[in-house]
């Protein structure tokens, strides 16, 4: 498992591209029948992919990583997938799991393993863990039942919807909150006006980006702002002191995960545009 540290803005003002990305980018989370995974000591998050093709990936690593004896020992984790039907098994028990579909599994859980339906249209796990301090139970949430919503406007160029799946209403965590926000035909823009939440990291994944497009993510403080360059289905850490918004070459879609303090949604503090620089 790929280990990244934990920043101070700072030294993150003096970056360079590669440094940049070095630190906070996540180029790659699907491999065919492999796992990827980075754990980030921003609150100990874990960003990962799973993506069974001719045969099923377990939820393994080298269990020194963690100093425990099995993944999930003292974590928990969400997953949704981003591709063609699949399903993943807990324990024995089948959670079927179509595409935008998510589900929680429970700290506590001793064996997950994840397959597709069908080889020519995989399944494709996208993947937070957060360490867990108390039991919640495995539940599954479709597209169609989270709580969504309506945010922004065609006029801002950021029309979109926002689905909730792990979170304060939902499905109930430790500490992870997950979800996805759509963007619209024609709309850019996410997370603008920014915000920041020094209680809670945060990382974002970009899919549904056609080939050649990609999105600018914004990060940094809001008075020493920089951008990565993401292309479909990368991830980027957000560090708790930084803003994460993006504007996109195109529309798209992005998956959202944070871990820290608290699980309110709503806990952000906004940035006034005249103070970004
Ligand atoms: O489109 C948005 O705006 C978002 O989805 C914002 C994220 O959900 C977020 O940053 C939550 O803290
Ligand atoms: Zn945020």
């Amino acid at each position: 498992m790929e280990r990244r540290y934990a920043s101070h803005p700072n030294e993150v003002k003096q970056f360079d591209t590669a440094r940049l990305r070095q630190e906070f980018h996540i180029p790659k989370l699907f491999t065919p029948d492999k796992l990827e995974l980075v754990l980030t000591h921003e609150d100990r998050m874990i960003v990962g992919g799973a993506a069974p093709v001719h045969q099923e990936v377990k939820l393994e690593i080298d269990l020194k990583e963690l100093g425990v004896s099995y993944f999930l020992e003292r974590r928990e984790l969400g997953a949704i997938n981003v591709g063609g039907p699949g399903v993943i098994i807990v324990d024995g028990t089948e959670y079927e799991l179509d595409t935008k579909d998510c589900l929680f599994i429970g700290m506590g859980s001793h064996e997950v393993i994840f397959k597709s339906k069908e080889a020519s249209n995989p399944a494709k796990f996208y993947l937070n863990s957060a360490p867990a301090h108390q039991q919640f139970p495995t539940a599954k949430t479709t597209l169609a039942e989270a709580e969504s919503g309506a945010l922004g406007s065609i006029e801002n160029s950021n029309d979109r919807t926002i689905h909730r799946f792990i979170h304060e209403n939902g499905i109930q965590s430790a500490q992870l909150v997950m979800g996805m926000t759509q963007l619209k035909t024609g709309n850019m823009w996410n997370t603008m006006p920014s915000h920041v939440h020094p209680r809670r990291m945060e990382a974002y994944m970009y899919f549904d980006l056609p080939e050649d497009a990609v999105v600018f993510h914004l990060m940094g403080e809001p008075s020493e702002t920089r951008h990565i360059v993401m292309r479909n289905e990368q991830a980027v850490l957000s560090p708790s002191w930084s803003i994460h918004s993006g504007v996109g070459t195109s529309n798209y879609t992005f998956i959202w995960g944070m871990a820290g303090d608290n699980k309110a949604y709503a806990d952000m503090d906004a940035v006034p545009m005249k103070d970004l620089k």
